[in-house]
């Protein structure tokens, strides 16, 4: 039995010709301790997927699962970190983790709700800046806060919505690092939604494309085997590294090809700065115009 599974799962918002169907017929399995990776096009309904897992949503058929049962709200055991921070901002740094550590701990002492902010809080390197609210923060600094309150409530699944994706390249490129480290200490089950198929590579063991919307659902699965950590500099001479971005990113440019076709709109590629053998462009053209 999958850790966290969804079984033909759709999502539609919206009734009569104001309907829209986000989301068709996703089957996912996650394994206990596995990071996933889905990169999604923009407006595909990554967030929508995430609601699901957390409960904030339901789906209209299929079902969501974790450890077989269904999920019916939001709970501790999905600790989720969204793109915009979303921290109190009257509170500090260790109110704002004391918060979420309140909610899941009601009946812990002060000394050890004490204790654990400050492991939560050091865990992401935040210590000096505890007391800090989170408009003395940078936004690297913010999310890591995000980041210690969801682990911080010991959640059986860390859930990521583009977490990093407001950030500036070298303080996403430190935390990608850091939430890969943590990932490995704390044993989590991580699912990260990005739009950067770099940054999949860099930290999932899988990663599976969702298709453009409407009706998205999930493409094949590209395993991502290179030994951890993974270092950018050095992944990126690796020709096997190449070779998988490649293959999602011939993936995605079909995929968002067939789609335009069939509905004639033009939809934004996740975040690729792709690295390309010499000719594979006009390979890729050429087979294309074959086709
Ligand atoms: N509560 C809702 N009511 C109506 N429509 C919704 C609702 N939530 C999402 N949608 C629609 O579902 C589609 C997918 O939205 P969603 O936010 O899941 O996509 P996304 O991939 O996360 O987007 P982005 O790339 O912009 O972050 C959009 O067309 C959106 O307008």
């Amino acid at each position: 039995m999958a850790f966290l599974e969804l079984k033909g799962v759709s999502k539609s918002f919206g009734t009569g010709k104001d309907k829209v169907e986000v989301l068709k017929d996703i089957n996912l399995s996650i394994e206990e301790g596995e990071f996933l990776a889905i990169v999604g096009f923009t407006g595909s309904g990554k967030t929508t997927l995430i609601n699901l897992i957390n409960g904030l949503e339901f789906p209209d058929e299929g079902e969501v699962l974790l450890n077989g049962k269904p999920i019916t709200g939001p709970g501790p055991d999905r600790g989720v970190v969204f793109q915009n921070y979303s921290l109190l901002p009257w509170l500090s740094v260790y109110q704002n983790v004391k918060l979420a550590i309140d909610e899941v701990y009601p009946k812990a002492s002060k000394a050890e709700k004490d204790e654990r902010i400050r492991k939560y809080v050091e865990m992401v390197h935040l210590s000096h800046a505890i007391d800090k609210k989170p408009t003395e923060l940078s936004g690297g600094m913010r999310q890591r806060v995000s980041v210690a309150r969801a682990l911080a409530m010991n959640p059986q699944v860390l859930l990521m919505d583009e977490p990093l994706s407001a950030l500036d390249a070298l303080t996403r490129g430190t935390l990608q690092e850091e939430i890969v480290k943590i990932w490995g200490e704390d044993q989590k089950t991580c699912l990260l939604i990005t739009n950067d198929v770099d940054e999949g590579i860099i930290m999932a063991d899988r990663i599976i494309p969702l298709t453009p919307g409407p009706r998205a659902t999930l493409g094949p699965e590209f395993k991502v085997n290179f030994a951890r950590p993974r270092v950018i500099a050095e992944i990126n001479k690796n020709p096997e590294y190449k070779h998988l971005r490649n293959e999602i990113l011939e993936y995605l440019i079909e995929v968002g090809a067939n789609r335009k076709a069939e509905g004639g709109e033009t939809y934004t590629l996740p975040d690729l700065k792709p690295v390309m053998p010499t000719g594979f462009f006009s390979r890729f053209m050429k087979s294309k115009k074959r086709a």
